[in-house]
């Protein structure tokens, strides 16, 4: 909130006149309406909007935010169109953010989906019809040496959390440049929706270093910089550039979420700056901690261990090696060597198998960790007969790679094949939960990375796990910016995968579940927020000292309060500064 200069005080001084109150001023009763952080709408009580000076800019109804949030869910429900659900609830959020984020808490089951996956993904692909307000700050490669500037017109000086991405692969559409912008608007909102993140601290960036995808890029509507983009060197001293004015605007402790970055550019990020800055990039730690507690469950459902599962990949980028990193070191801590560990897993790339000796020639150091010695196999069904997997991943956004083929060898080498058709959106899922229990005659564990509406096979109805990153991110940021952890070590990844794992009940077991279910997603974010607290601090990885006492009560009370009186406090606070 922006201080108020002695003028302004003065300008805007509450006078009370016996019972009569006004507010003197030049800022209009309007613009106190049209701030989303102090708006109430109509639940300002008849004393406030006297003193506001709104009394009148409102019909004389004054209604509970409970009251409040059914009206909105019932204009929400009465829109039709998906990407019509999505502006009203963005416009929304503009107008009235507690008020947002109460319908959000209340009917998340059915407002979710319209402010992330899959609905997200329609608003990239319509990115300019969307686009309404500033919800997220657009700095491009023209800026380079201003970076800082740019980042300085953000109105909010508290930023703590920055999701960013540069569009290079936006879910599995590849390159959409600029249009990725809506993805880390998503993300950032999950960190308030889900983990209680103040929706001040978030900050979604969109860098436009171009864009390689002519299609995207030749729209007459489209948005961002009409140029493909920069070499490697002009582009790394861009994103340099842009780290290092993060920490010289917000510090050091302010996190960096790398979100939907192309491959070629995500791994190279990570290993530069892992170590370096506050950063993590969900796409490949945080899909891996997701993937690996669903693992996790489907052992446990299937009576087994972990190290009794062999697990193929389809695809073998950013998500596919995330997993497979996490994985190894959780098989190592089973008590497996490297060589072992590594024999468990085989990754399947655009290429065929990712071979030493394969005729395509170079790998990347990423992949080159899990490649094996042996002859190259093309087909994914070869793989599947050569390797016998327990365990099929896909993470390449090919749609229906898991054929009936694939499927039905799956069913036939494990009395319970788990098929993660992990690619978002469902368009780009390498097959649905219809194909899969039918091709697996039910036999099968199944998660896609998107909702899927409970399925009915052979009289029967089954949950559809949904094993996508928003279990992890939102608690592992509340987790991090709570403590002001100085790096993300692979420790706190393990930590947020073993809380989810620990939250699925037998109950949740026996339905097949291999998550809990999406009503836990605000008690997965806050137990992995106090788990990661209490490993950083446990760990020498907390900056915010003293060590608080009691954990739980250090997260709540860094918590975004959902009641109207704390925007008020906090207004009059600043007010009174
Ligand atoms: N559910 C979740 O939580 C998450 C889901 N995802 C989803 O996963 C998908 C992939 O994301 P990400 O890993 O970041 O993308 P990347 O671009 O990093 O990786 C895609 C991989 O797919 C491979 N591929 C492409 N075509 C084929 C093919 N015909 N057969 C086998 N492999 C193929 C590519 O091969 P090559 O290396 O040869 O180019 C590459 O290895 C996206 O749809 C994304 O939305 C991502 C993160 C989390
Ligand atoms: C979930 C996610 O981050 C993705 O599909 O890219
Ligand atoms: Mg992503």
């Amino acid at each position: 909130m922006p201080k108020k200069s002695k003028k302004q005080k003065k300008q805007n001084e509450v006078n009370f006149t016996g019972g009569d109150m006004y507010v003197q001023g030049e800022i209009s009763g309007l613009m106190r309406l049209k701030d989303k952080f102090f708006n109430k709408d109509t639940a300002f009580t008849i004393e406030e909007r006297q003193l506001l000076g709104i009394h009148g800019l409102l019909p004389p109804v004054v209604r509970t935010i409970e009251d409040q949030v059914e009206l909105c869910f019932m204009q929400f429900l009465d829109i039709d169109e998906d990407l019509m659900r999505y502006c009203y609830l963005i416009r929304l959020a503009a107008r009235n953010e507690r008020l947002f984020y109460k319908l959000l808490a209340t009917h998340g089951d059915k407002c979710l989906p319209y402010v992330y996956t899959p609905t997200v993904a329609l608003a990239t692909l319509h990115a300019p019809y969307v686009f309404q307000f500033p919800v997220v700050l657009f700095i491009t490669i023209e800026d380079k040496g201003h970076v800082y500037n740019v980042l300085k017109n953000w109105p909010q000086p508290d930023v703590r959390a920055i999701c960013v991405t540069d569009g290079g692969r936006i879910l599995g559409f590849g390159d959409m440049g600029l249009h990725g912008y809506p993805i880390p608007k998503g993300k950032a909102t999950l960190y308030t929706a889900l983990a209680g993140v103040r929706p001040h601290y978030c900050l979604p960036i969109c860098l436009d270093v171009g864009c390689n995808n002519s299609e995207v890029r030749e729209d007459p509507l489209y948005m961002g910089l009409k140029r493909k983009r920069p070499a490697r060197a002009e582009y790394d001293e861009f994103v340099d550039e842009f780290m290092e004015a993060v920490v010289s605007r917000y510090g050091p402790n302010c996190l960096v979420h790398f979100e939907d970055i192309g491959n070629t550019d995500a791994f190279r990020l990570l290993t530069k700056y892992r170590f370096k800055y506050t950063m993590f990039n969900d796409d490949i730690q945080g899909a891996g901690v997701v993937a690996l507690a669903a693992i996790a469950s489907a052992a446990n459902i299937s009576n087994t261990k972990l190290e009794d599962h062999r697990v193929l990949f389809q695809g073998a980028g950013e998500a596919a090696l995330g997993i497979a990193n996490i994985l190894f070191i959780a098989l190592k801590t089973e008590g497996l060597d490297d060589n072992e560990a590594r024999s468990r897993i085989w990754l399947r790339d655009s290429k065929g198998l990712v071979a030493y000796n394969r005729p395509q020639g170079h790998l990347s150091e990423y992949k080159l960790a899990f490649a094996r010695k042996r002859a190259a196999i093309e087909k994914l069904e070869d793989c599947v007969r050569e390797f016998k997997p327990t365990i099929l991943i896909g993470v390449s956004a090919q749609h229906g790679s898991f054929s009936r083929e694939v499927l039905e060898l799956m069913a036939l080498y494990n009395k319970r094949p788990i098929i993660f058709a992990m690619s978002n959106p469902p368009s780009k899922a390498e097959c649905t939960a219809e194909a899969a229990f039918t091709h697996t005659r039910g036999k099968c564990l199944f998660a896609s990375g998107s909702p899927s509406p409970p399925l009915v096979y052979a009289g029967e109805t089954y949950h559809i796990t949904q094993v996508n990153s928003l279990y992890g991110f939102p608690g592992i940021v509340m987790g991090a910016i709570a403590c002001c952890i100085s790096h993300l070590t692979p420790g706190v990844f393990i930590v947020a995968s073993h809380t989810i794992s620990s939250l699925c009940t037998d109950d949740d077991y026996h339905q097949c579940r291999l998550l809990p279910p999406l009503n836990k997603l605000t008690l997965c974010a806050f137990e992995i927020a106090c788990n990661v607290v209490e490993y950083a601090y446990k760990n020498n990885l907390a900056r915010r000292k003293p060590d608080p006492i009691d954990i739980r009560a250090f997260v709540k009370h860094q918590m975004y309060d959902l009641n109207y009186e704390a925007a008020i406090k906090t207004w009059l606070q600043e007010y009174e500064k």
